[in-house]
C-alpha cells in the first residue's frame, strides 16, 4: 500500500500531536496526526535513557523489526520509526475503540458469541504470525485494542521472537505463561495456544483461570493446570471442552490453531467476518 513509508526519514515535523491515549512501561502514546496525509496514527515515545535502563533496546528493535513486517487485519500495524537525542517514536495504526480490558471490565464478561468471535480472529492473527515464524508471547487482554469496525488488534510486539532464536526470559504477567515458560524451559508457537486458552476463560468468566492471591500460588496452579470451570457465570460444556484441549500441561498436544478453528463452538458462534455486532 505505502511502501514508501519504510523509505521516508520520519521526524517528528511531520506530525501535529494530539491527546495522550495512555501510557506504557516506558513512554507515553499520543493520539497524531501525519501532516501531510491527516492520517491518524498513534505515536509511541520512549525514553531513550529508560530503555537503557532497563536493557530493553535489543528488545525494541526486534518489536520493530518484527512488527513493521506483519500485515494482518488483526495485528496492529507499525509504520515507522524515528529518534531524536533523547526519545524514539514508532508510528503505529490508531485502533478508534481503544484497549479490549476495560471493555471487558465494564462488561465483567463477553457472551459466547462474543467471546468466540475475538478467540477465531486472534486465531487466524497467530496462524499468520506463526507461519511467519513469529510468536508472540504475550497474549493478554491490555495487549488487545480494538478498531473503528470493533475488530480485534494485537499489540505490543515488545516480547515477541522469531522462533530461531527462542528465548528463555521471563516476561509479562505470570497469568499468561505456559507451564513451559513458568519452568523457563525450550518453547515454541504452542505457547501462544496456551496464552490463548487463558484468554478465553478470562473472556468468559471474567478471571483467568490460574488466578491465585500469590505469585507462587499462581505459579503451582499453571505447572498442574489446575483448571476449574465455576458453576456461575452459565458456561457451554462445548466452550470448556475447547478451553480444556488448549490448556495442555504437554505443548504438543495443545488443540492446533487451524484446528481451534474448526471447533463446534467456534463455528457455532463466531461470527465469521471477525468482528462482534451487539
Ligand atoms: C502499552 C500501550 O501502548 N497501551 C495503549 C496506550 C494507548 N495505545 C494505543 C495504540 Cl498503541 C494504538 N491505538 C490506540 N487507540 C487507543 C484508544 C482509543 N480510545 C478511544 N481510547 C484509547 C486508549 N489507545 C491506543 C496502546
Amino acid at each position: 500500500d505505502v511502501p514508501a513509508v519504510e523509505k521516508k526519514r520520519w521526524t517528528l515535523n511531520d506530525f501535529d500531536i494530539g491527546k495522550p491515549l495512555g501510557r506504557g512501561k516506558f513512554g507515553h502514546v499520543y493520539l497524531a496526526r501525519e501532516k501531510r496525509s491527516n492520517h491518524i496514527v498513534a505515536l509511541k515515545v520512549l525514553f531513550k535513557s529508560q530503555l537503557q535502563q532497563s536493557q530493553v533496546e535489543h528488545q525494541l528493535r526486534r518489536e520493530v523489526e518484527i512488527q513493521s513486517h506483519l500485515r494482518h487485519p488483526n495485528i496492529l500495524r507499525l509504520y515507522g520509526y524515528f529518534y531524536d537525542q533523547k526519545r524514539v517514536y514508532l508510528i503505529l495504526e490508531y485502533a478508534a475503540k481503544g484497549e479490549l480490558y476495560k471493555e471487558l471490565q465494564k462488561c465483567k464478561y463477553f457472551s459466547e458469541r462474543r467471546a468466540a468471535t475475538y478467540v477465531a480472529s486472534l486465531a487466524r492473527a497467530l496462524i499468520y504470525c506463526h507461519g511467519k515464524h513469529v510468536i508472540h508471547r504475550d497474549i493478554k487482554p491490555e495487549n488487545l485494542l480494538v478498531g473503528a469496525q470493533g475488530e480485534l488488534k494485537i499489540a505490543d510486539f515488545g516480547w515477541s521472537v522469531h522462533t530461531f532464536n527462542r528465548r528463555r526470559t521471563m516476561c509479562g504477567t505470570l497469568d499468561y505463561l505456559p507451564p513451559e515458560m513458568v519452568e523457563s524451559v525450550e518453547h515454541d508457537a504452542s505457547v501462544d495456544i496456551w496464552s490463548l486458552g487463558v484468554l478465553c476463560y478470562e473472556f468468559l468468566y471474567g478471571v483467568p483461570p490460574f488466578e491465585a492471591k500469590e505469585h507462587s500460588d499462581t505459579y503451582r496452579r499453571i505447572v498442574q493446570v489446575d483448571l476449574k470451570f465455576p458453576p456461575k457465570p452459565i458456561v457451554s460444556s462445548t466452550a470448556k471442552d475447547l478451553i480444556s484441549q488448549m490448556l495442555v500441561k504437554d505443548s504438543s498436544q495443545r488443540l492446533p490453531l487451524h484446528k481451534l478453528l474448526e471447533h463446534p463452538w467456534i463455528v457455532q458462534n463466531a461470527d465469521p467476518s471477525g468482528v462482534y455486532r451487539a
